[in-house]
C-alpha cells in the first residue's frame, strides 16, 4: 500500500493540463523501458478535462498511440453511442483525435450488446478480457496498469464504487455489476478495489469545491466501505491530484501547493 502523496494546482483547468503533462511523461517511460503503456481511464468531469488537457498538449504525439491499451475504471451500463457513456466522452475528449490501435482501446460492453440486461455477464466477461491480458505477474487476473485514473465524487466514490454498497465490498472478483448507483445512471460495470490496487500507480483526480468535503474524508483516515477513495491506492504509487478549492479542507501540512 503506498502512503496518499498529494499535488495541489490553483485551479481546475491547471490541474487538468498538469495531470495531461503527467501521463505524457509516464507513457512514453513506460513504452520505452517496456515497448508498450497500459492505462486505466475514468469518467467525469474532471476524468474527461484532463483527456482533452491531452489532446490539446504540445508535446501529446511523444506517446506512440500505437501502443498504448487503454481500459475503463467504470462504465454506464447504457447502449452504444449514448452520449452519457465514458467511451463516449472520451472519445469526443481525446480518442478520435489519435491514432489509437482499435485492438488495444478496451471499452467496456454496452447495455445493447450480446448480454442485454444481464450486467453481471457483461461484467465477468470485461474480467476474463482483462485475465487475457494480465502478465505472469499479476497472478493471472488483470494487467500491471501503469496509470489507474479515478475521478473522486462529492460521496467519495470512485470508479462506480460507492459508499456501503455491495460493490466496494468485493475482494475477489475484479469487475463487477452495479445495481441502485446513487448517481445516474443507476446500472454500472465497475472495476473492483482488489483489481484498482493492481495498478502500479492510482491517480485520483479532484477539483472543485463539491470535492473538498471527499477528500478530508478520504484522506482522513475513513474506512473504504465508508469512503471508497480511501482504499484506492497503487503498488508503488497513490497520487492525489487536485486544485486548492478541493483541497480548502485539508491540513496545510498534508501538502506544500504545487502552483502559486
Ligand atoms: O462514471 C462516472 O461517473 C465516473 O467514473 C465517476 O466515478 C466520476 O469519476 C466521479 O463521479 C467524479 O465525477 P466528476 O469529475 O464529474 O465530479
Amino acid at each position: 500500500m503506498s502512503t496518499p502523496q498529494l499535488v495541489v494546482h490553483r485551479d481546475k483547468e491547471l490541474m487538468a493540463q498538469a495531470a495531461a503533462a503527467r501521463l505524457i511523461t509516464k507513457v512514453v517511460d513506460a513504452q520505452t523501458s517496456r515497448g508498450y503503456a497500459s492505462v486505466v481511464l475514468t469518467g467525469g468531469r474532471n476524468g474527461n478535462g484532463v483527456l482533452a488537457a491531452l489532446a490539446a498538449a504540445p508535446a501529446r504525439d511523444a506517446i506512440d498511440w500505437s501502443r498504448l491499451d487503454l481500459w475503463w475504471g467504470d462504465e454506464r451500463y447504457l447502449p452504444e453511442g449514448d452520449p452519457e457513456r465514458n467511451v463516449t466522452q472520451a472519445r469526443q475528449a481525446l480518442l478520435d483525435a489519435v491514432p489509437l490501435d482499435p485492438r488495444r482501446v478496451h471499452a467496456m460492453p454496452a447495455s445493447d450488446g450480446p448480454f442485454g440486461t444481464d450486467v453481471e455477464a457483461a461484467a465477468e466477461m470485461y474480467a476474463a478480457e482483462l485475465a487475457r491480458a494480465a502478465g505472469p505477474e499479476n497472478h493471472g487476473s488483470v494487467p500491471t496498469f501503469d496509470v489507474l485514473m479515478l475521478g473522486v465524487g462529492p460521496d467519495t466514490h470512485v470508479a462506480s464504487l460507492f459508499p456501503e454498497l455491495p460493490a466496494v465490498r468485493e475482494t475477489e472478483r475484479t469487475v463487477v455489476g452495479v445495481h441502485g448507483a446513487p448517481k445516474p445512471p443507476p446500472t454500472r460495470i465497475t472495476l473492483t478495489l482488489p483489481a484498482i490496487r493492481s495498478a502500479r500507480e492510482v491517480w485520483l483526480l479532484a477539483a472543485g469545491e463539491d470535492k473538498a468535503q471527499a477528500a478530508a474524508i478520504a484522506l482522513s483516515g475513513a474506512g473504504e466501505v465508508q469512503a471508497p477513495a480511501a482504499g484506492a491506492y497503487g503498488r508503488s504509487r497513490t497520487l492525489w491530484l487536485l486544485d486548492a478549492a478541493a483541497a480548502s479542507q485539508l491540513p496545510r501540512s498534508l501538502y506544500p501547493p504545487a502552483s502559486p
